[in-house]
């Protein structure tokens, strides 16, 4: 039994990262050692500094277990020079101050973006200092990040792409209006060497079980507990600019188009928003995994059900036929147990974004859009029998399973609340 150690210097930082997950483990860090091109990447957890811990003890390096329907391959992923803890900020300071960084990454989940007062005091407090290490630092990645792009301003360290890699529609776009907003007049200038790049990314990666961790060890000898389990497809499509370079990530199958937002909606509404539909309905009627999910009747029904909806509001040329083919093979590949439990964690923020705009598209056509409105009446039966997976944006109400239906729905999106015979149709689902 051996543990994973460089044989060969690890490639120069070139690349910050913010969130240290399994996703961008199996995804952004695969796709940067598959264009071969020598960038590095510093990566920063959020909060706790495990996965810092673990992947600092094998100098950044991780096995990637990828389950084929029919086997698993394990290899070691490279490309993550460093791996810090996020609480940290001097040192994500330092980083972002270096002109050789031209890319910052950022997997931190959708409740990530949400805004936090008492931290818009802090950055405000530190921002108006010469020197940022006066003050009580930011908690949140994204006020670290401001807070750093400042930093790397004073420093003139060039030009940098900001490229968000979670699944939220026009997520460059929102990440722009985000720190402008933070920033406020505090930090003039702030964005004026800054592009931002919108994306879209697909890999369906669970979390790690003690069993994947058996599996690494008997195929490959190598004791990893930062092992990262996924699935074989992959897919990043992006839109902006790179000032500041990049890796060929082109050779690990990244697309960079002129329009991200069809790839962008296929993919949230299609892969997401099903995976919510099973998230929720899926437990009420025994299963674990989206594979057991997907493998009873009347969810699949349902799971079709939404996607025409969803079709019908996509623009043509998107190959829908293949696309839903494709996912219908990946949600069966049993050999991945993706718990409906991490899927459905921070439903409030998830639905809005993946369910509420095919549900509404559809009902602006004088549908009454079922299919979508199943998914939300999934999330409500959930809530009500209080079986909701912890959710970071659920403020305010203690106790769900007594909150009358347009409470529960206006959690969701104030619009829904709004709507009287959708509360009929909800409730007679
Ligand atoms: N896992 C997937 O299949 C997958 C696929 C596509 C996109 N994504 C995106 O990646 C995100 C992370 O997924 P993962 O599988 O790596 O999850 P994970 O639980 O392994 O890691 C989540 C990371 O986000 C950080 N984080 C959590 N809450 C945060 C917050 N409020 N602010 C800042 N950082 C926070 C955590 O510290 C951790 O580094 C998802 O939320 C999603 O937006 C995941
Ligand atoms: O990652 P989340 O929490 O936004 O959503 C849960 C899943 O739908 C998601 O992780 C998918 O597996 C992924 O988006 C596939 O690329």
């Amino acid at each position: 039994m051996s543990r994973l150690t460089r044989s060969a210097p690890a490639d120069p930082v070139r690349i910050v990262h913010l969130g240290l997950g399994a996703f961008h483990r199996a995804h952004q860090a695969w796709a940067t050692m598959q264009a071969g091109d020598g960038w590095g990447i510093a990566a920063y957890t959020w909060r706790r500094p495990d996965a810092a811990q673990l992947l600092s003890a094998q100098d950044g390096l991780f096995t990637l277990l990828e389950r084929q329907p029919d086997g698993d391959v394990t290899s070691t992923v490279t490309s993550v020079s460093r791996a810090v803890d996020g609480s940290d900020v001097a040192d994500l300071l330092a980083t972002l101050s270096r002109s050789e960084v031209g890319v910052v990454t950022l997997t931190i989940t959708e409740a990530g973006y949400q805004s936090d007062a008492t931290d818009v005091l802090r950055l405000k407090a530190l921002l108006g200092q010469t020197n940022a290490a006066g003050g009580e630092a930011p908690v949140t990645a994204l006020g670290r990040l401001v807070l750093a792009l400042e930093a790397r301003r004073r420093a003139g360290a060039g030009p940098l792409a900001l490229v968000p890699c979670d699944n939220l529609p026009g997520n460059g776009d929102l990440l722009r209006r985000i720190l402008t907003e933070l920033a406020g007049e505090h930090a003039p200038g702030l964005l004026e060497q800054v592009s931002f790049v919108s994306t879209t990314v697909d890999r369906i990666t669970p979390a790690t079980t003690p069993e994947d961790v058996a599996r690494t060890l008997a195929l490959s000898g190598i004791k990893d507990p930062a092992t990262v389990v996924t699935e074989p497809f992959f897919d990043w499509v992006l839109q902006g600019e790179f000032p500041g370079g990049r890796p060929a990530w082109e050779k690990a199958g990244a697309r960079v188009v002129g329009d991200v937002e069809p790839f962008e909606r296929r993919k949230l509404w299609l892969l997401n928003g099903s995976h919510s539909y099973l998230a929720y309905a899926g437990p009420a009627r025994g299963h674990r995994t989206v594979a057991e999910a997907i493998a009873d009747p009347v969810l699949l029904a349902g799971v079709e059900a939404l996607w025409d909806e969803a079709a019908r509001h996509l623009p043509d040329g998107l190959d829908l036929t293949a696309y839903r083919q494709a996912l219908l093979g990946r949600f069966r590949n049993a050999r991945i147990q993706h718990q409906l439990n991490q899927i459905g964690r921070d439903g409030t923020q998830k639905l809005r974004l993946r369910t509420v705009p095919v549900l509404l598209a559809e009902r602006a056509a004088g549908r009454d859009g079922h299919a979508a409105a199943a998914v939300v009446a999934a999330w409500v039966a959930a809530a009500r029998a209080g079986t909701l997976p912890p959710d970071a944006l659920q403020t305010g109400l203690a106790d769900l399973t007594n909150a009358e239906l347009p409470v529960l729905l206006g959690l969701i999106d104030e619009r829904l609340a709004d709507e009287n015979d959708l509360t009929t149709l909800i409730k007679n689902l």
